[in-house]
């Protein structure tokens, strides 16, 4: 199977997003298409949500995840409200529910457009996460970058959202740090031994907080859903918030939100925007496309 499927350039909060529509099809996105995707600086993206046929009764679809270094993720929480508003667009419908590595989530859009995504449940345990090295306590690990005595970041909070994420508390605005330079170092540490999604977080008040994040597998990202979920509850499990916050992504355009509510069943459900860019056609394998133009018509006409 080579032929052409219909992708769409998305985004969300600027995490640059392009969904593969696979539904159809048994072969998967190949991480040689990512990367050749990734490198084109009109297709470079974030994340490749596929969206494949569903594996279990009960979903809508099963969807594969890839980084644009062509590795594959368990959770991205703004591709996922990227796909429900696609196929809500294509369906009319309002709920979904999806199949991923990670579980099943459970997503609907709003009246107002934005969408909510059941992330699920946080992973504490160490070799969970997964860590390198045994931590009773996962909400202040042992790491830290800078001058022994005077670390510009340490002790950050470590869990796993489906995905490895280290939170970093920070007491200035995040945008301050050179999280490029700290970035590869704090995600390739022997201490992740799957790597890790690495944000600075700094808190405002009880219910909000700033967030930018280092992503594993695609580098200083405009915005990641399932960080700000892993600030989110990192924050209310170390006391520091609520466990409801506004999050204001501090790199997304316009410093955009995500609302982060850590509900008393366990379950993380983040709500924010989605937006689609322009479509097209991609072949799964190489990643040969082309924008299909009178999509783009079509769209300035609404
Ligand atoms: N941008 C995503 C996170 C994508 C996955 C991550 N890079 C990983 O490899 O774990 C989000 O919005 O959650």
């Amino acid at each position: 199977m080579s032929d052409r499927v219909e992708f769409a350039r998305m985004n969300g909060l600027g995490n640059k997003i392009l969904v593969v529509d696979m539904r159809g099809r048994t072969d998967r996105v190949t991480p040689a298409a990512a990367v050749a995707l990734a490198a084109d600086p009109a297709t470079a993206f974030d994340q490749i949500m596929a969206i494949h046929d569903p594996k279990v009764d009960g979903t809508d679809a099963y969807i594969d995840i890839l980084n644009c270094d062509g590795s594959k993720a368990q959770a991205c929480g703004n591709g996922t409200r990227c796909v429900v508003q696609a196929l809500a667009s294509e369906t009319g419908r309002k709920s979904f529910t999806f199949q991923t590595i990670a579980g099943i989530l459970n997503a609907v859009e709003h009246q107002d457009g934005t969408i909510s995504v059941d992330m699920g449940k946080p992973v504490f345990a160490w070799d969970k996460i997964p860590l390198s090295e045994e931590f009773h306590d996962t909400s202040r690990i042992e790491l830290q970058i800078g001058p022994i005595d005077a670390p510009i970041l340490h002790s950050p909070s470590a869990m796993s959202m489906g995905n490895p994420h280290a939170v970093f508390w920070v007491d200035r605005d995040p945008m301050t740090y050179d999280l490029e330079r700290f970035g590869p170092l704090l995600e390739n540490h022997p201490i992740f031994p799957e790597k890790a999604n690495i944000t600075l977080a700094q808190i405002t008040s009880k219910t909000t907080m700033v967030t930018r994040t280092w992503e594993r597998g695609a580098g200083l990202t405009l915005a990641c859903g399932s960080a700000a979920c892993a600030a989110g509850v990192s924050a209310a499990r170390t006391g520091r918030t609520e466990r409801k916050v506004t999050i204001t992504v501090a790199s997304s355009p316009n410093r955009g939100t995500l609302t982060i509510d850590w509900r008393p069943d366990d379950k993380v459900v983040m709500t924010g925007p989605a937006e689609w860019e322009w479509s097209g056609m991609v072949d799964p394998a190489t990643g040969s496309w082309q924008r299909d133009t009178s999509a783009d018509a079509e769209a300035a006409t609404q």
